[in-house]
Formats: C-alpha cells, sequence, structure tokens
C-alpha cells in the first residue's frame, strides 16, 4: 500500500474570465496519508470545488502532477483516469444526485456491478454500509420517499461502496439544516474511519472542519497547511 492517498505537486490552473486570466492555483501541493482526513476551506470562489475536481482527475491542471494512491496520474488515458476514479475514489457532493427510479439500495449496488461486482456480494456491501448509517428501515425507498438527510447518506454509501482509498467531498451536508447536517456529519466521519479511507472535504462550516485531522486553507491560489482557522474568513 502506499503511504499516500493523494498528492497534488505544484499544480497550476487558470481560467479565463472574459479578458482577465483568474488564476486559482499558483503552484498548490498538498499530501494526505491514508485514512486521513482533511477539511478544505477558503472563502467563496477560491476554487474549493475546483480543487476536487483536479484531485478526482475530472479536470485537468495547467501544469503540475495528481498522485493518487501513490501513482501518478496527468499522463494516464481518460480510459485509465476512469478506473482509477471507479477503484480509488468515492465522490460526495452537496446535492446527493441519486437515481430517482432506483431504491436506497440499488443506489449503491449500481456503481459496485459497474465495477464488476455480482448483485449478491454487491447488496450485502451495500445493506451493511445503509445500515451502519442508521437506514436499515429505508432501504427500498427511493430517494423522493427519503429525507434530505437520509438522501444524503445513501450518497456516502454509494461513494464508500466500492472500497476506494479517497473520498473526494464537496459540502456534502451543505444542504442540510443545522441539525441534520451535524449528524449526518458525525455518521461521516465515524463511517470513513471505520472503513479506514482518507477524505478530502470542502466546508465553510469551520466547526466541522475543526473535527478533522487537519485543516487546509486554500488561500491566493496556494494551499496553507494547518490553517490558523481563527483569522478564516467564513
Ligand atoms: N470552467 C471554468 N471557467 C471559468 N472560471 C471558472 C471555471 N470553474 C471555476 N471557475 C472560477 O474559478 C473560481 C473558483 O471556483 P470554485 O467553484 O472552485 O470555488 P469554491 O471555492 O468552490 O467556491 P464556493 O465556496 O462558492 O463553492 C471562481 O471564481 C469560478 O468562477
Amino acid at each position: 500500500m502506499s503511504n499516500t492517498a493523494l498528492e497534488l505537486r505544484q499544480v497550476e490552473r487558470t481560467y479565463q474570465q472574459g479578458d482577465v486570466p483568474l488564476h486559482v492555483f499558483r503552484g498548490a501541493s498538498l499530501t494526505i496519508r491514508p485514512g486521513e482526513l482533511v477539511a478544505l476551506v477558503g472563502p467563496s470562489g477560491a476554487g474549493k470545488s475546483s480543487l476536487l475536481h483536479i484531485a478526482g482527475l475530472l479536470e485537468k491542471p495547467d501544469a503540475g502532477e495528481v498522485l493518487i494512491a501513490g501513482a501518478p496520474c496527468m499522463g494516464l488515458s481518460d480510459a485509465e483516469k476512469t478506473r482509477v476514479r471507479r477503484t480509488e475514489i468515492g465522490f460526495v457532493y452537496q446535492a446527493h444526485h441519486l437515481l430517482p427510479e432506483f431504491s436506497a439500495t440499488e443506489n449503491v449496488v449500481l456503481p459496485q456491478m459497474v465495477a464488476g461486482v455480482r448483485r449478491k456480494a454487491a447488496t450485502a456491501v451495500a445493506e451493511r454500509l445503509l445500515g451502519r448509517l442508521g437506514l436499515e428501515y429505508r432501504l427500498e425507498h427511493r430517494p423522493a420517499q427519503l429525507s434530505g438527510g437520509e438522501q444524503q447518506r445513501v450518497a456516502i454509501a454509494r461513494a464508500l461502496a466500492n472500497r476506494p482509498s479517497l473520498l473526494l467531498a464537496d459540502e456534502p451536508t451543505g444542504n442540510l439544516d443545522p441539525k441534520t447536517s451535524r449528524a449526518v456529519f458525525n455518521e461521516f466521519v465515524s463511517l470513513t474511519r471505520g472503513e479506514g479511507v482518507a477524505a478530502l472535504v470542502a466546508t465553510h462550516n469551520l466547526d466541522l472542519a475543526r473535527e478533522m485531522d487537519r485543516v487546509i486553507l486554500l488561500h491566493e491560489g496556494l494551499l496553507v497547511d494547518g490553517a490558523d482557522l481563527a483569522s478564516t474568513p467564513d
């Protein structure tokens, strides 16, 4: 096993906004160890979502390298990147993006079957993960029959279903009311730790960020480790 789950080396990315170049990353680097939970904070527009897209091999930086589980990925073909995404990375977004016509269990089974797992084994994994998130009585419910917190729990179970080494989460509880957000966040942390998965979690919520192993601040195109949260804008 590699001794890093995610490494970004000197990542640079410039977006063109009209005539004005926007240097979102100017040599951003970070290392996340296996099983480590890291919060990514920074003001709105700093580039948190963009960083997760680059780390998740969904977007290519202009320069720099991304290593997943120790393996450099920038030279990979699109098909090879897709394979790395399927086997090594789980994604959780602010909106759950569940398939509306499928049950909670099926939403967690399907990505496993796409990865080649048989239905019976995939169902066992889905029921175990959903059970760990308190959804054992909601297995056959479709997303519209679930509350917002329950939908997001299903999305978390889905992200973990293929036993990724890295979870990338963009405001995973951002759409929930404060009480539900706290409950789902606690379960997210407990399950992620229990599964031994590393996570990079973009959040505006500094209280939640402080509970992770480490906080990284995105500031003017660079990543600042162990940021002093007292001076961080919310
Ligand atoms: N494809 C693109 N083309 C042009 N500009 C982009 C593109 N993607 C992102 N940006 C710009 O890059 C900046 C960073 O955007 P990003 O969504 O990553 O920020 P963020 O920190 O996640 O913000 P928020 O906290 O509000 O979600 C923004 O100014 C955004 O407008």
